[in-house]
């Protein structure tokens, strides 16, 4: 009945047993208080609990986070570190963080200037402040990292600049660094011959998003970002015939071994990407039945707009199939082989100077970084969709340290046929079917929560935080939070009473890759940036 990490266990299941608030009482919820966190633009947190502690952060490093009675939301100590002006020039994606984790009476923040802090849990206090990696070049931490076994696990960003990705393990009591493997083979390494010439020296495949941990395997598992630059020909050949030129491990999930940090086994969702689609999103445990056995697996709904369930203990691809409309830079995934069948004749591959047209999903992918839930009593995922389309087109350029290295035209962002622009679907991982659908003539959707009441929480794009029914899909209540939310909610129980919490403040410099439609983001909803805690009266 707790949520003791971002996404409520280490599977990332966002699953809560609790039934206190259920489909026939929900539309009593009320809010018990509100934190203001100090900042605005694109706040992403989960808060976590620890003990009756809440701790949630607040955007631009984090700037702010905050260890707060749960009951009340009485700040107990605020962690305020000096994040360098001008930052923002370093983040592609805004000035997000989405939380932090815990373990052993220590806090761990990743930061924008590219440090992880660990703080006490009683006073805020610094413990340590390692510095993980140069944010100029590009690269600042926006989630929580991961811990697992005897070390803290962080990635960090830079897909857009081409940064080199890497996965560092820390020692938790002192902050020492423990292991770093690169997620782009250096030269002469095995993988680097999927990568053309000397391209894997900016390769990016930054593992900037969540992590998992199986500690029954003892697997750590991470997505990585794109490939960079965006425009595939610096990395390979400028067709479908890919040849060699994968580039390992962009694009890809691995597992590790938190011990060592050595990759136990990878699969690749968008080999030689052209497209944008990192690898990154959440990566959700789950038993599922297959072929009369449960299964122990991962399932991701990738920005490719495939749904993918592999076997958590080995890799091995068990189903893959879209699960948006109109997905068509890919006809299906070969099941043999694993790998994408792309659209016949390079149609959908932007080349240099050769223009893709209306490629759907867009680069933003199908599903961002806003998580989906698993609930096992419904057996079905919940997934924030996104239903736009694109032209892309390859350019020339040069690598140049900390600016966006893309080498690519995407001027135009396209609304996805179907008259709607995303929405929340429920879908069958077994089967691989839509149950229901909630379409949104907007997009980015906020993150989901599951409950064992029956009740399904998100929000929008313009602040309106929701309560549905799991089965149907139905509002069954609604707040008008004031700001868009795009935090996935998170609920506790203490002293026998259900909270329901849920950040809200939206993206300010996401729109920017969106041209006209971008605009739309900007109108739905002011800027915000705030905590509120729900409970029935
Ligand atoms: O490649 C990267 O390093 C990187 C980092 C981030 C980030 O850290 O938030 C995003 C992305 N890429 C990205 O591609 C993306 O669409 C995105 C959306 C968001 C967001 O917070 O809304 N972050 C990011």
């Amino acid at each position: 009945q707790s949520w003791p990490v971002y996404g409520g266990d280490t599977g990332n299941t966002r699953f809560s047993p609790s039934t206190q608030i259920n489909t026939s009482n929900v539309k009593n919820l009320k809010v018990q208080w509100a934190l203001q966190l100090g900042t605005l633009r694109s706040q992403e947190s989960t808060p976590i609990l620890v003990g009756d502690t809440l701790l949630v952060t607040s955007s631009f490093g984090p700037k702010n986070t905050f260890a707060v009675n749960a009951k009340t939301g009485e700040v107990k100590w605020r962690y305020s570190p000096d994040i360098p002006k001008g930052i923002d020039q370093f983040a592609c994606c805004d000035v997000n963080n989405r939380g932090v984790s815990f373990a052993d009476g220590r806090v761990f923040v990743g930061r924008l200037d590219g440090n992880v802090a660990a703080l006490d849990i009683k006073t805020g206090k610094e413990l340590w402040v390692t510095k993980v990696v140069d944010y100029t070049q590009g690269s600042v931490i926006t989630s929580p990292p991961t811990v697992a076994g005897k070390v803290v696990i962080t990635g960090y960003g830079g897909g857009e600049y081409g940064a080199r990705g890497s996965l560092v393990g820390l020692d938790p009591a002192t902050g020492k660094e423990v292991w770093r493997t690169w997620t782009v083979p250096g030269a002469g390494e095995k993988g680097s011959e999927t990568w053309k010439g000397d391209s894997n020296k900016n390769g990016g495949a930054a593992a900037w998003n969540i992590g998992s941990y199986d500690p029954k395997l003892n697997l750590v598992y991470y997505g990585t970002s794109n490939p960079s630059p965006w425009s595939a020909v610096v990395r390979g050949n400028d067709s479908s015939n890919i040849g060699p030129y994968t580039n390992l491990y962009s694009a890809s999930v691995l597992a590790i071994n938190p011990d060592d940090g050595k990759i136990v086994w990878h699969y690749q969702f968008t080999p030689h990407d052209a497209w944008d689609y990192d690898g990154v999103n959440e990566l959700v445990f789950a038993d599922l039945p297959i072929e009369g056995k449960k299964v122990p697996v991962i399932m991701q709904a990738n920005r490719n707009g495939f749904f993918y369930v592999l076997d958590r203990a080995n890799g091995k691809l068990l189903s893959a199939k879209q699960f948006v409309d109109g997905v068509n830079w890919a006809t299906g995934v070969d099941m043999k082989t694993g790998m994408p069948i792309e659209a016949p004749g390079n149609a959908k591959r932007p080349g240099m100077g050769r223009k893709a047209s209306n490629v759907c999903p867009n680069l933003i992918g199908a599903k961002n970084w806003m998580p989906m839930s698993w609930d096992a009593q419904t057996g079905l995922v919940y997934i924030p969709t996104i239903n736009l389309c694109m032209d892309m087109e390859g350019i020339a350029g040069d690598y140049k340290r900390g600016q966006f290295f893309l080498n690519v035209n995407f001027d135009l962002a396209k609304q996805g046929a179907g008259g709607y622009m995303g929405g929340v679907k429920a879908w069958d991982p077994v089967k691989q079917q839509t149950v229901w659908m909630n379409k949104d003539d907007l997009f980015y959707s906020g993150g989901m929560l599951s409950t064992a009441g029956g009740v399904v929480f998100h929000g929008d794009l313009k602040g309106m935080f929701k309560a549905l029914d799991a089965k149907t899909g139905k509002e069954l209540w609604h707040f008008n939070t004031g700001s868009g939310v795009t935090a996935a909610p998170m609920t506790y129980t203490l002293d026998g009473k259900q909270y329901v919490a849920v950040v809200s403040g939206r993206t300010l410099s996401i729109p920017a890759f969106f041209g006209p439609l971008g605009e739309k983001m900007v109108d739905a909803s002011p800027e915000g940036g705030a905590l509120f805690v729900f409970a029935l009266n």
